[in-house]
């Protein structure tokens, strides 16, 4: 028997109620809901409040078809929990300021073209004139907002990248007009394109009388940035962060980027945003300049930044005004946080300070149990099998050799390897030891690096080895094509062994317009967790083998539920679930 029977009758049940509202919504009594939840393995009493799912257990079991009651709208500008990933509806997008991040070589006059930008602001009269440093200031052209990121460099761009916080919109790439391409602008190109950013140039000190703008333009079409003047779609701009030439024109070229770019947000919904850089101000506490990306940011607010919690109790902008909200693109300090976050940490607003330290509670123990499994990134072994899910349609590599002749010629025979069902993208090719700042991009990009003929930095294997990116080195060029192609076919792939992780009983189904049917599950016995293989038994009899796709808890995601306890499953292209059914869950150990 399932759920879907046609007889029953249709119950809505909010997220969150008493047993007793349950009793009374179900027409019978306290005891006989106390009793069916027993027989479930839940102990409550008539006051005591259920979740959804534990509520939907007992009506399917008195012939009911429950249903979750959608939340009330809520009154415009209440904070609530809700999911990062609700979509906006796009009629409440709101034209928002571009985020620009200026990247290049070392020397090119990053910070210097960033001072002078900032300056334009305080030649435009802005009171108190001194901005003051917070990761992030704002400037006025022509009526338009613009927001710089204050840290200059590829490398915190990837960082936060990374840690999976895209803030920027815009990558201003400043070439020196008198050094011309070096082997940093080459890998800010790369960043920034794997990052799909549209450029800008910015050739910088053409004051300098030793300058060559055309060299620069020409140098820069071999690294597939073409400008405008060249038959190209990059606008590029001659500039001096030391006399202000062309300034003006680069904000002008930046707001006309930004307008092709539609960029737009809802600013009628709680904020949400990330955190740029963050400190413990021995007289504030700890303070965090975040970066509004979504919603509207207030004074007052309870929010939940990475693994740490608080109350905004005060707003500052770039200028060290007091603010009581900043809307979408804004930078703003907030004060009144109670741990110091991370930069890349993703801000949260939510209902009230209790709720944002449970969620930081859980947060941390999903952490602490996610830290106990491997990271599932690519890595040659496993490729095979990703590209036969259909997980992967492109093996993203990074490539590092010793002399730049083999680094084209490698590039192109890894290209020529590409099968119709995976395609081989080199993001970034360079001479030179693996860095850090490779294993960084290989991170934010799911990439895998290769080195030729070159050594690994004692920093970038440890950095790798922390986050389970794959460096593989090789010193014959056949040898590193062929674990490429055995790869792609599934030669290398090793032996592996299946290990069950735990069992989910289905105690009922449901149906739900979005991904068609929700198992209402019992865990058993072991673990189950979001994202492992998953075959549905009837009996002895396999019906289904695929994925778990959605886990839930009450109305929230979760990436892992232990025995004991009830929650939501939803598994790949399955919806012929039954009552009885069993989910095993387990995952393939390598046999070496
Ligand atoms: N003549 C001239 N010099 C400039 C210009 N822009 C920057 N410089 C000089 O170039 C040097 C490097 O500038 P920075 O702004 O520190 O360069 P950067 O790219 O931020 O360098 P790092 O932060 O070290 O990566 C400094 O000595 C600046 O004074 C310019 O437009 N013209």
């Amino acid at each position: 028997m399932t759920a879907k029977s046609s007889s029953r009758t249709t119950v809505r049940i909010p997220d969150a109620l008493t047993v007793k509202e349950l009793a009374d919504l179900l027409r019978v009594s306290p005891v006989e809901v106390i009793k069916r939840l027993m027989t479930n393995g839940v102990m409550a009493g008539q006051n005591q409040t259920i979740d959804y799912d534990t509520a939907a257990l007992v009506a399917v079991e008195l012939g009911f078809e429950p249903e979750l009651e959608a939340a009330a709208e809520p009154e415009p500008g209440t904070p609530l929990i809700e999911p990062e990933e609700e979509p906006d509806d796009p009629a409440s997008l709101k034209p928002r300021p571009p985020v620009v991040t200026i990247l290049g070589h070392v020397d090119h006059g990053k910070t210097s073209l960033l001072d002078a930008i900032r300056k334009t602001r305080v030649a435009a009269g802005e009171a108190g004139g001194i901005t003051q440093h917070i990761g992030a200031y704002q400037v006025e052209r022509d009526g338009q907002l613009i927001t710089f990121i204050d840290t200059p460099g590829h490398a915190a761009f990837t960082a936060m990248r990374a840690r999976g916080a895209q803030v920027t919109d815009i990558a201003v790439l400043v070439v020196a007009a008198d050094d011309g391409v070096m082997p940093q602008t080459v890998e800010a190109i790369n960043h920034a394109k794997a990052a799909g950013v549209p450029i800008i140039v910015a050739i910088n000190k053409i004051d300098l009388p030793a300058a060559n703008p055309d060299r620069v333009k020409q140098q820069l079409t071999e690294y597939g940035i073409v400008v405008e003047e060249y038959g190209g779609d990059t606008v590029c701009v001659p500039v001096s962060a030391a006399t202000g030439q062309g300034i003006g024109d680069l904000l002008e070229a930046i707001n006309l980027v930004a307008e092709i770019s539609e960029l737009k947000a809802n600013p009628n919904r709680p904020g949400s945003g990330v955190v740029i850089e963050a400190e413990l101000d021995p007289h504030r506490g700890p303070i965090a300049t975040v970066l509004v990306q979504r919603g509207t940011l207030r004074q007052g607010d309870a929010v939940v930044v990475g693994e740490t919690s608080g109350k905004v109790r005060a707003m500052l902008d770039d200028t060290g005004k007091r603010v009581k909200e900043a809307g979408p693109s804004t930078p703003v300090v907030i004060l009144g946080l109670e741990d110091v976050p991370e930069a890349g940490d993703r801000l949260r607003v939510v209902a009230d300070e209790k709720v944002a330290r449970q969620i930081v509670e859980e947060r941390k123990r999903q952490r602490e149990a996610q830290e106990q499994t491997q990271h599932a990134r690519v890595n040659l072994d496993t490729l095979f099998n990703e590209i036969s899910a259909g997980k992967l349609k492109e093996l993203i590599i990074i490539l590092k050799t010793d002399v730049r002749g083999t680094a084209e010629a490698i590039k192109g025979a890894l290209e020529r390897l590409s099968t119709p069902e995976v395609k081989i993208r080199i993001i970034h090719a360079a001479t030179g030891p693996v860095t850090d700042n490779d294993v960084m991009l290989a991170e934010a990009s799911n990439g895998i690096i290769i080195g030729f003929n070159t050594r690994v930095e004692p920093g970038a294997k440890k950095r790798a080895e922390a986050v389970g990116v794959e460096i593989r080195t090789y010193n014959i060029i056949y040898q590193l094509l062929e674990d490429i192609e055995k790869a792609l076919q599934g030669m290398l792939e090793p032996v592996y062994k299946t290990v069950v992780d735990g069992h989910a009983e289905v105690r009922a189904v449901f149906k739900s317009s979005r991904v068609g049917q929700i198992a209402g599950c019992y865990v058993t016995d072991g673990v189950v967790r979001r994202g492992s293989l998953a075959r549905v038994l009837r009996g002895k009899e396999e019906v289904w083998k695929g994925r778990c796709e959605g886990l839930k808890r009450f109305q929230d995601d979760v990436r892992e539920v232990q025995a004991g306890y009830e929650c939501g499953i939803v598994i790949s292209g399955f919806d012929k679930f039954q009552v009885g059914d069993v989910i095993e869950f387990y995952h393939e150990e390598r046999v070496s």
